[in-house]
């Protein structure tokens, strides 16, 4: 049995993972933490989720609940999940990460932490995504430089972060297959007198809507004709069994940083 500790259990991902480890056999909610100061502190994790009484209730710290876990999933801010990372190496503990928005500085300590400690880290956790990952490799090989790629995310009001980290996992599948660096190549929207469009850019465009969960597309496009590659999620249960599919994994694997695609074995 993995004992699963959620961070930012009173997020919108924070409350859908409450529901996923609650409902999955051979995982076990011990402890979930809101921010400091929050008005959760001491709530029952269930009555939060909308589930009922569970009888483990909000902690306000890591350190509160430090016996209580052995992995610990996050989905909250880079900051808060940056704080997490450093716990989880000083006291031994696995970790999943759905956190989007780190900085490369922030992935190298990810990386460093992999020396130590099991970690799942990965912009999107559903199957479907990444199954586009590898479909876009794919589709990027045999178009070829003939095609413009652009990339377009549509997420809901609240999000912080743009483009989505899917979005940028997705440039960054594409940008690998055609042998592209995308940080040379990326383009993050367009306005006024922007000349024509040269020829190993890769666009992204964003939207911020309503309640929309998350939608992807990447759009190959020559003359005569376009691919599009579409993923859309209509739950946030999609991304939070993905993460408690990761945390079952882990339990069989070494210390490393690993992905969604080692989870589902897509390399
Ligand atoms: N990889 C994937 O598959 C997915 C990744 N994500 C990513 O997950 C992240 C969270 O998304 P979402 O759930 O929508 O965001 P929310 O803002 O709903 O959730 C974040 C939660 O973290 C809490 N929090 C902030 N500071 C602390 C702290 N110090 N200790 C404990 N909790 C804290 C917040 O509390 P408060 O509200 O009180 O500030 C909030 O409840 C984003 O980066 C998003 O992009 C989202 C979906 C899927
Ligand atoms: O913030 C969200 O909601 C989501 N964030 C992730 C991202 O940035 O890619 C994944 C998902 O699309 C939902």
């Amino acid at each position: 049995m993995v004992r699963v500790a959620v961070m930012g259990a009173g997020g919108r991902m924070g409350k859908t993972l409450i529901e996923a480890v609650h409902q999955t056999p051979g995982v076990q909610l011990a402890a979930g933490v809101v921010e400091p100061g929050s008005s959760l502190i001491g709530v029952d994790l269930g009555e939060l989720a909308g589930l009922g009484r569970l009888g483990v209730q909000a902690a306000a710290s890591l350190d509160a609940v430090k016996d209580d876990f052995d992995l610990l999933i996050d989905f909250t801010a880079p900051a808060v999940t940056m704080a997490g990372v450093a716990f989880c190496v000083a006291h031994n503990k696995a970790m999943v990460i759905g956190t989007t928005g780190l900085t490369d500085e922030q992935k190298a300590v990810l990386a460093d932490a992999g020396k130590q400690i099991a970690l799942v880290f990965a912009p999107n956790m559903s199957v479907g995504v990444n199954l586009c990952f590898k479909l876009l490799e794919l589709a990027a090989a045999a178009l070829g430089d003939d095609y413009d790629v652009e990339i377009v995310e549509a997420h809901h009001r609240h999000k912080v972060d743009a483009p989505s980290g899917t979005a940028l996992g997705m440039g960054e599948a594409v940008a690998r297959a055609l042998g592209r660096n995308l940080k040379e190549v990326a383009v993050y929207g367009r306005e006024g007198q922007t000349g024509a469009r040269k020829r190993e850019t890769i666009g992204f465009a964003t939207m911020r809507v309503g309640d929309v969960v998350g939608d992807h597309t990447v759009v190959f496009g020559t003359e005569g004709e376009r691919v599009e590659i579409t993923h859309k999620a209509s739950s946030r249960m999609t991304f939070a069994k993905g993460a408690v599919r990761a945390a079952l994994w882990l339990k069989d694997h070494p210390v490393g940083l690993y992905d969604m695609q080692d989870v589902l074995n897509l390399k």
